[in-house]
């Protein structure tokens, strides 16, 4: 929907810090897949993240039906961003003089989802000068630029003050960074008081090691997935205190299942579906206060 390549925001592109973030910084920049421009062409949301609830399979109808496909996208785009409004259920109050940040925050859909709910300013961090790009962009477009921004930084190393955030999010964007020093960015900008929320999909301490499922994920993204003792540890090292903890794990299995059945499979559905079913990879949300 949007194409413009230039931004003021964006203009001045730090260096990576290290040469990892240098490769994930051009992964996002070259990303296109359908899956995700023709979700987010269905009502100008786009989202890199995955899908909660129940299908509506009255809603998708007849698969012999010439209209199915187009049906079948929708849908699996209503369930992605019910899974952006589920994370943003745990926010905790947000008054419009508050400011949010999306750290990760990818081509902008859950940023333009969270002003239109609280009203707020939010400012999202991504890699990818392509993200920031489209997500401001699309804020123009959408008159809201004064209150949605993305720039091109660091998540591990960002410009906001000490305490000036109410509430903060990753949006499966963890995997990326270390979970400590991640941990300490947000606690340093949250007010005390403010609120924490990840998505994740983490490894099961509890199925012993990294399944070959797991794996796979990590290398078709290069990524590198935690555990859910580490994000536990990380937290509490960096006085963000657990206030709520959900294993989305059998609300997600059904959007993996659909995806699976439509022609804008990526090949990596079998590893999702897999290590869901088989209890190594786990999809959770945990909401945190800082204190
Ligand atoms: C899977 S996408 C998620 C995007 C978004 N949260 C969403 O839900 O649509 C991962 C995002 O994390 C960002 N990312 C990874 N490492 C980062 C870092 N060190 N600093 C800032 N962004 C980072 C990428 O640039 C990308 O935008
Ligand atoms: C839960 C885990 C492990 C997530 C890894 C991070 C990631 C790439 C998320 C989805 O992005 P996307 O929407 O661009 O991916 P896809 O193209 O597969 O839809
Ligand atoms: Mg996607």
């Amino acid at each position: 929907m949007t194409t413009e390549s230039t931004s003021t925001v964006t203009a001045k592109i730090p260096a990576p810090a290290t040469p990892y973030q240098g490769d994930i910084a051009r992964y996002w920049n070259n990303e296109a897949r359908p899956v995700n421009l023709r979700l987010g062409d269905v009502d100008g949301l786009y989202h890199h993240h995955y899908g909660i609830g129940a299908v509506d399979h009255a809603a998708l109808g007849d698969p012999a039906d010439s209209e199915y496909e187009k049906k079948l996208i929708a849908e699996l785009h209503r369930l992605e961003s019910a899974q952006a409004e589920f994370l943003m259920d745990h926010l905790g109050p947000i008054g419009s003089d508050d400011t949010l940040v999306d750290a990760g925050c990818g081509r902008g859909g859950s940023m333009v989802m969270a002003h239109r709910r609280f009203g707020c300013k939010v400012e999202g961090v991504t890699l990818s000068a392509s993200q920031a790009d489209f997500g401001n962009a699309r804020a123009r477009e959408l008159r809201i630029e004064d209150h949605v921004r993305s720039r091109v930084c660091n998540m591990l190393d960002t410009p906001f003050d000490k305490g000036s955030i109410a509430a903060s999010w990753n949006n499966e964007s963890t995997m990326y960074v270390d979970l400590h020093d991640l941990f300490a960015e947000h606690s340093r900008f949250l007010e005390v008081g403010g609120r924490y929320v990840t998505i994740t999909g983490c490894w099961n301490p509890r199925y012993g090691q990294p399944s070959k499922w797991v794996s796979q994920i990590n290398a078709h993204f290069e990524c590198n997935i935690h555990s859910r003792r580490e994000y536990l540890r990380a937290m509490a090292d960096n006085r963000l205190v657990p206030h709520t903890i959900v294993d989305l794990t059998p609300d997600t299995l059904p959007y993996w299942e659909l995806r699976a059945t439509s022609s804008l499979v990526t090949g990596i559905e079998k590893a999702f579906i897999e290590s869901y079913r088989d209890g190594s990879f786990q999809y959770v949300l945990i909401a945190a206060d800082r204190v």
